[in-house]
Order: C-alpha cells, then sequence, then structure tokens
C-alpha cells in the first residue's frame, strides 16, 4: 500500500532509482548478517580452546562487518541522493501538473491543498524512505538472514523461532490495525478543529457586534471535547498496541530460549551453538522491534503520499491535439452555453449572444443568476457542458491555452499578487516588454500615483498577496498587468467593493481606457457602465432572459427596466448584489 502511494506520486522513473538503492540497502543488511554468522564458529572454538581458529574466526568477522559498514555509508549516502532527487521529481510533478489543471480548480480549498501537498510531501518522502523504508527493510533482510543463521544452527530451535515470529507479526498487525484506527479518530477530530477554530475567528466581529463576549461556541467546545476524546482513544490504542508487542516479544524469546536448552540438555546441541541460537534470537527480535517502531511514520506518510497521488490524478484542462489558430476578429461568441459545478445544478443554461469586435457588452442581472461564471467560462476555469464559447470564431477548447490567454484579458475583483515588488506584479504580464511599454501601462492604469508614495517606488514589495496595499490600489496593479499584455479582448468583474474617491476616480478612469477599442464583455455594477455599453444582457437564474441596447430594453419596460430604476434611484453609483427590489 505504502509502495503504491510512493509509486503514484514520484512516478516510475524514481521508483526505479529507489529500488535499486532498496536492493542495496538489503543486501548489506545480508553481509552483515553474514558477517555475525561467524559468531558461530567463533563461539564454538572458544568453548573448545581452539584459539588460533578463534583468531581466524575474529579477523573474518572483522572484515566483514567493516566491509558492511562501508558499504552501508555508501548506500546511505546514495539512498540520500536519490530520495533528494525523488523530492524534487515528486514537486515538479505537483507543479507541472497544477499549470495544466483548470483555473477553476483553485479555489481556496484546493490552493491550501497543494500548498500543503508540496511542502509535506517532500518531508513524508524524505522520511518514509531515508528512515522508515530503510529501517524497515534493513530489518526484514537482516531478520530473515539471521533466521538462515539460527536454522543453520539447530532446525528445531529455528521451527520454534518461525512460530514465534509469526505470532510476533500477528500482534504487530494487530497493533498497527488499533493504532490505525485511533490515528484516524484523532486526525479527524483535529482537522474539525481546525475548521471550526478558523470560523470561530472569523465569527468573532459578528458575535461581538451581538453583544457575545467570553462564552465559546458550543460546536467548538464540542470539537475541542472530540479532540481530547481522539487523544484519549489514541493513546490507549499505542499502548495496548506496545503491551501486545512486547508480549510477543517474551513470547518469541522465551520459545526459543526453551527449545534451545533443552536440546542442549538432551546433547543434541552442543552448549555453544545453544549460546549462538539464543544470541541471533535476541539480534532477531530487536530487528523485528525496529518495524513496530516505524508503524505510525509509515501511516501518516502514507496518507500525505495518497493525497499527492489524488492531486496527480485531477484531470488537466484538455489541450486539442491540433490547435486551431485563433480568428482574425477579435469577436465573443457564447453558443448555446449550459454548465453546472460539481453539485449538478444547472447554474447557465442555454446561454447565447454575440459580443461583436471592439464593441462594450455589459452583463447585469441578480446576485448569484450566473455572471461570474459566464466571464470565466471565456478563460476556460471551467469548460462548458454544452454548447460553446468562442473567440474569434475559434471554439476556446480548440485553441491552444497561450493563445488564448494572448487574445483575453481578465480584470477581476479577485486581484492575486504574489510576494514581490510592484514592478514585478506587473512584468508578469509580459516579462518580455520594454521599459517604454511598462511604463505607458503603469501610467495608463494610474499605478505611478501609487508608486511615488511608496518607499522604494518601483521596488518596494507588495508583500503576502500584496497586502501592503489597499483594495483598490491592488485592482490597479492588475489594470496594469491588462495594459501591458494588450490583448485585444477584456473580460471585466467591474468593482463593487467600497473604494475611497481617489482610487475609485482612477481605476474607472484607467478601466474606460482599458476598454477603448476593445471587445468587452463586463459584469457591470455601475449605470453609467451598462447604459454606455453597446449592448446589454440580462440574466436570470442562469438565463438569458433580456437584451439589447440600454434604450431598447427600456422601451420593452420588462425586468431591466425595473433594475435600472434601482440603480438610478441610488446616489452614487455603487453595487449591485441581491435580487434588486
Ligand atoms: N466554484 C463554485 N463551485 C460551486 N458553485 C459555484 C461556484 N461558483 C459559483 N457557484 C454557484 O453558481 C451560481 C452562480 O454564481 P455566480 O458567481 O456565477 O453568480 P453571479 O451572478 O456572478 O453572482 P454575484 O453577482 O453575487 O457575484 C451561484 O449559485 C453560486 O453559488
Amino acid at each position: 500500500m505504502m509502495l503504491t502511494a510512493l509509486g503514484r506520486a514520484i512516478g516510475p522513473a524514481a521508483v526505479v532509482r529507489l529500488r535499486r538503492t532498496f536492493v542495496a540497502t538489503g543486501a548489506v543488511a545480508v553481509l552483515e548478517a553474514v558477517g555475525l554468522a561467524m559468531l558461530v564458529p567463533l563461539i564454538t572454538d572458544l568453548f573448545a580452546d581452539n584459539f588460533p581458529r578463534v583468531w581466524l574466526w575474529t579477523a573474518l568477522l572483522v572484515v566483514i562487518v567493516a566491509t558492511a559498514t562501508v558499504a552501508q555509508d555508501v548506500v546511505t549516502t546514495r539512498r540520500r541522493r536519490d530520495t533528494s532527487e525523488s523530492v524534487a521529481a515528486l514537486q515538479r510533478r505537483i507543479a507541472d501538473h497544477a499549470t495544466t489543471l483548470p483555473l477553476g480548480w483553485f479555489g481556496a480549498a484546493n490552493q491550501d491543498r497543494l500548498t500543503r501537498i508540496v511542502t509535506d510531501a517532500g518531508d513524508a518522502l524524505t522520511l518514509t524512505v531515508n528512515g522508515v523504508m530503510a529501517i524497515n527493510l534493513r530489518a526484514m533482510a537482516l531478520g530473515a538472514s539471521l533466521w538462515f543463521v539460527l536454522a543453520w544452527i539447530d532446525r528445531p530451535t529455528a521451527a520454534a523461532g518461525a512460530a514465534g515470529l509469526v505470532l510476533l507479526v500477528g500482534l504487530y498487525l494487530l497493533a498497527i490495525r488499533l493504532l490505525r484506527s485511533a490515528t484516524t479518530a484523532q486526525e479527524r477530530a483535529a482537522e474539525d478543529i481546525n475548521g471550526k477554530i478558523v470560523e470561530f475567528a472569523q465569527n468573532q466581529s459578528v458575535l461581538r457586534g451581538y453583544g457575545r463576549v467570553g462564552d465559546a461556541d458550543t460546536d467548538l467546545l464540542s470539537a475541542i471535547d472530540q479532540v481530547r476524546q481522539g487523544a484519549a482513544k489514541y493513546f490507549r490504542g499505542a499502548i495496548v498496541g506496545a503491551v501486545l508487542f512486547a508480549i510477543g516479544t517474551g513470547v518469541f524469546f522465551s520459545g526459543v530460549l526453551v527449545v534451545a536448552l533443552q536440546r542442549a540438555d538432551g546433547e543434541s546441541l552442543a552448549v555453544a551453538s545453544a549460546v549462538c541460537a539464543v544470541l541471533f534470537a535476541a539480534l532477531l527480535v530487536d530487528a523485528v522491534a525496529a518495524l513496530g517502531r516505524t508503524g505510525s511514520v509509515i501511516r501518516e506518510a502514507e496518507g500525505i503520499l495518497a493525497d499527492a497521488g489524488d492531486l496527480l490524478r485531477v484531470p488537466a484542462l484538455p489541450e486539442p491535439a491540433a490547435p486551431v489558430p485563433a480568428g482574425h476578429d477579435n469577436s465573443l461568441a457564447f453558443d448555446d452555453v449550459s454548465f453546472s459545478y460539481m453539485s449538478g445544478r444547472a447554474v447557465l443554461r442555454g446561454v447565447g449572444f454575440d459580443v461583436p469586435a471592439g464593441t462594450t457588452c455589459a452583463v447585469v442581472g441578480p446576485s448569484g443568476s450566473g455572471k461570474t461564471t459566464l466571464a470565466r467560462l471565456v478563460a476556460r476555469f471551467w469548460d462548458v457542458e454544452a454548447g460553446s464559447v468562442r473567440v474569434g470564431g475559434v471554439d476556446v477548447r480548440e485553441m491552444a491555452t497561450a493563445d488564448l490567454m494572448a487574445r483575453v484579458s481578465l480584470v477581476f475583483q479577485d486581484v492575486y499578487l504574489f510576494d514581490g515588488t510592484i514592478r514585478e506584479n506587473i512584468g508578469i504580464a509580459d516579462p518580455g516588454a520594454s521599459d517604454a511599454d511598462f511604463e505607458r501601462a503603469a501610467r495608463l492604469a494610474r499605478v505611478d500615483d501609487i508608486v511615488e508614495r511608496l518607499p522604494d517606488g518601483w521596488n518596494t514589495r507588495v508583500g503576502d498577496h500584496g497586502s501592503s496595499l489597499s483594495g483598490g490600489e491592488r485592482q490597479r496593479v492588475s489594470i496594469a498587468r491588462a495594459f501591458l499584455r494588450g490583448a485585444p479582448i477584456v473580460v471585466l468583474d467591474e468593482p463593487t467593493s467600497a473604494l475611497d474617491r481617489e482610487n475609485e476616480a482612477a481605476i474607472l478612469a484607467a478601466l474606460s481606457e482599458l476598454c477603448r477599442d476593445r471587445t468587452v464583455l463586463v459584469i457591470a455594477h455601475r449605470l453609467h457602465t451598462i447604459v454606455n455599453a453597446d449592448r446589454i444582457v440580462f440574466l436570470e437564474h442562469g438565463e438569458v432572459t433580456e437584451a439589447g441596447s440600454h434604450d431598447e430594453l427600456m422601451a420593452a419596460g420588462g425586468r431591466y427596466a425595473g433594475f435600472e430604476a434601482t440603480l438610478a434611484r441610488r446616489h452614487r453609483p455603487i453595487v449591485t448584489t441581491g435580487t434588486p427590489e
């Protein structure tokens, strides 16, 4: 099971490399056992006062054990190198695969999962291969070889040893089983409490607003209790497992001892050989005990590596075998598009409309009507279930992703900035852009105003997720990226968040500049944008219920007219979330 999880995570080439080092680890353990086997004639000759031969066996023992020690060092160094290469291979595979996943996959939960897997899977792999597997393999190879030495000394004693071993392995499996169920309960409780604590922290402002101070949420208290019970179960499992294993060890060792002594007493076995048999039984128990010490580590690593394997099996965004070059015009079209998320509930149903090149189409409608989903289908965050989205007349699924992304700029509200400088954050849109292009993009997006105020100018770091910039400033960086890329089609989610006047004016001016002469699909929240759009599409429950120019829709006096009236009543051009009253 561990090997299956490992194989899935690191891929066949890395498995072959690891297998080679494992075989070498086993071979060194066999050599160690051969060296130890020299103790048998050595002790026998010692009992017989045959000193010249004692020295011979001692020399042989020293040479073999020294060779085994050197070989062990070589194998360990090699294994460490192979492990780091396997960790790199795993991280590369995950990173490569992540770049092929649809953008829609990267929700908050999956982002967390990706981060956890990339960091934890490397550690789990190192621990498993360098620690656990190496220890276990050595223990098994050494244990098996020592048993053969025991059989060479005396078959009945070895048979008693084999029976004891079966018992010991049985108890070991039972102990692992106990521990496994206890660990699962503990992990589940820990996961649950993590979620509850985050929720509890996030709820604080709401709770305090309603005067709830100092009384912890009952959900959180019950989660804490579950963790306590989980931990108690875990320790019970661990103690019972350890006791069972200790009993097994005792039974095994006493069995071998009794048989060897009886055989020596009946003179079927020389006393020297009986002493050797008992000594080897002790070494054998030690080898098996090494297996027992690593059970919980294996289980943990297995979980993480299985997770990495699952991630690698998430289907990639299908790339066309023979990509169709983008059409010449920059139009955008939705052709009878239907789509649903995992839940299966249809979010878009038979949506069809065109956005001719160089025109602006505003999508409006109540909250949850599917506007954002529609915009995201253009960039293949997900693929449509039925129908097609076409850019320049070509189905986006038939275009190479690079081609599609060169045609379309996305300016969404949830702007992602990485922890680098402002210059790097904008430059990512076109790493080969000239300074003049860069400056123009920054000026048009009004980022130069922000930069003037920053301590290190363009080289100011924006912090994790752009935390040192305000929401409006982050949006301006995102608009600068779109300018720099210069894609002819813009898919825009107009800002709804409350912005200060200066940011709002800067953003609106930058956006109107960005949209000039381009094909624009805008999820519009401002009356001004809507009224001035060439065409308005009114979306309700995932269906286009009205479409036309502002004048046409007003004249029709339908849902849009009521919606427009609601917007017009508001003093400032602001957010439209929620069904218009
Ligand atoms: N990633 C997702 N997974 C599952 N369901 C989703 C996802 N994103 C959106 N939905 C659901 O799809 C429906 C349409 O959501 P969408 O965000 O497209 O609507 P919207 O019109 O843009 O809403 P709003 O104006 O509030 O942003 C909603 O019911 C929403 O709950």
